[in-house]
């Protein structure tokens, strides 16, 4: 059974309970496993068959040390299926901006997916809670009219991680940028 490693890279742990679950199904599907944190191993070990990277958004990017992991790994990466996946806030904003804000363009992540052509990259809503953010953080999340909470849809993680588990070891020909 060929491997599928699941890297991810998280500050306050919601993208790595969503790489974990993601794991968790695959290997439900009988693939072979391996979570990574980017931060501990920021070079791609060799063995895998595809590899499923996400990362928290901060700032309308990913991560720093998932960024860096992206560029040097490009080649790597280049020889494998590929799938994305970016947590972000979206469900925590109020209903007239959170499909503006899903269907928004986020650059610095845009051009991550451009360079790496993943068979499909997600963008996931994670948990946004008041002591993530600093005092003026607070305030101009509170003027947005925005909601703190736990908003990953697991369902929605799990039919995700589903439609890896099929299409792992499937050649090739749907690889593009794909975001959904
Ligand atoms: C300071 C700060 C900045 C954030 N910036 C963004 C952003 O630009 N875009 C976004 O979609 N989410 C943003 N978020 C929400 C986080 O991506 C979300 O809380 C996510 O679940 C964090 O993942 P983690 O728990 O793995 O660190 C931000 C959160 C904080 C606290």
């Amino acid at each position: 059974m060929s491997l599928v490693r699941v890297l991810y890279a998280s500050e306050h742990g919601s993208t790595e309970d969503i790489a974990r679950r993601i794991a968790a199904r695959l290997a439900a599907h009988g693939h072979r496993t391996e979570v990574g944190d980017i931060k501990v191993s920021p070079r791609l070990e060799p063995g895998s068959a595809a590899v499923v990277l996400g990362s928290a958004v901060y700032g309308g990017a990913w991560l720093p040390p998932a960024e860096a992991f992206v560029r040097r790994e490009v080649a790597a990466l280049g020889a494998q299926p590929v799938w994305m996946f970016s947590v972000g806030l979206t469900a925590a904003l109020p209903k007239p901006l959170r499909s503006l804000a899903a269907r928004s363009e986020q650059p610095r992540i845009s051009r991550l997916v451009e360079l790496l052509r993943p068979r499909a990259h997600h963008r996931f809503s994670g948990v946004i809670r008041p002591e993530h953010l600093g005092r003026k953080g607070r305030v101009i999340f509170r003027l947005l009219f925005c909601r703190y909470g736990d908003f990953r849809n697991w369902a929605e993680i799990d039919a995700w991680a589903d439609r890896i588990a099929r299409e792992v070891g499937v050649p090739g020909g749907v690889r593009g940028p794909g975001a959904s």
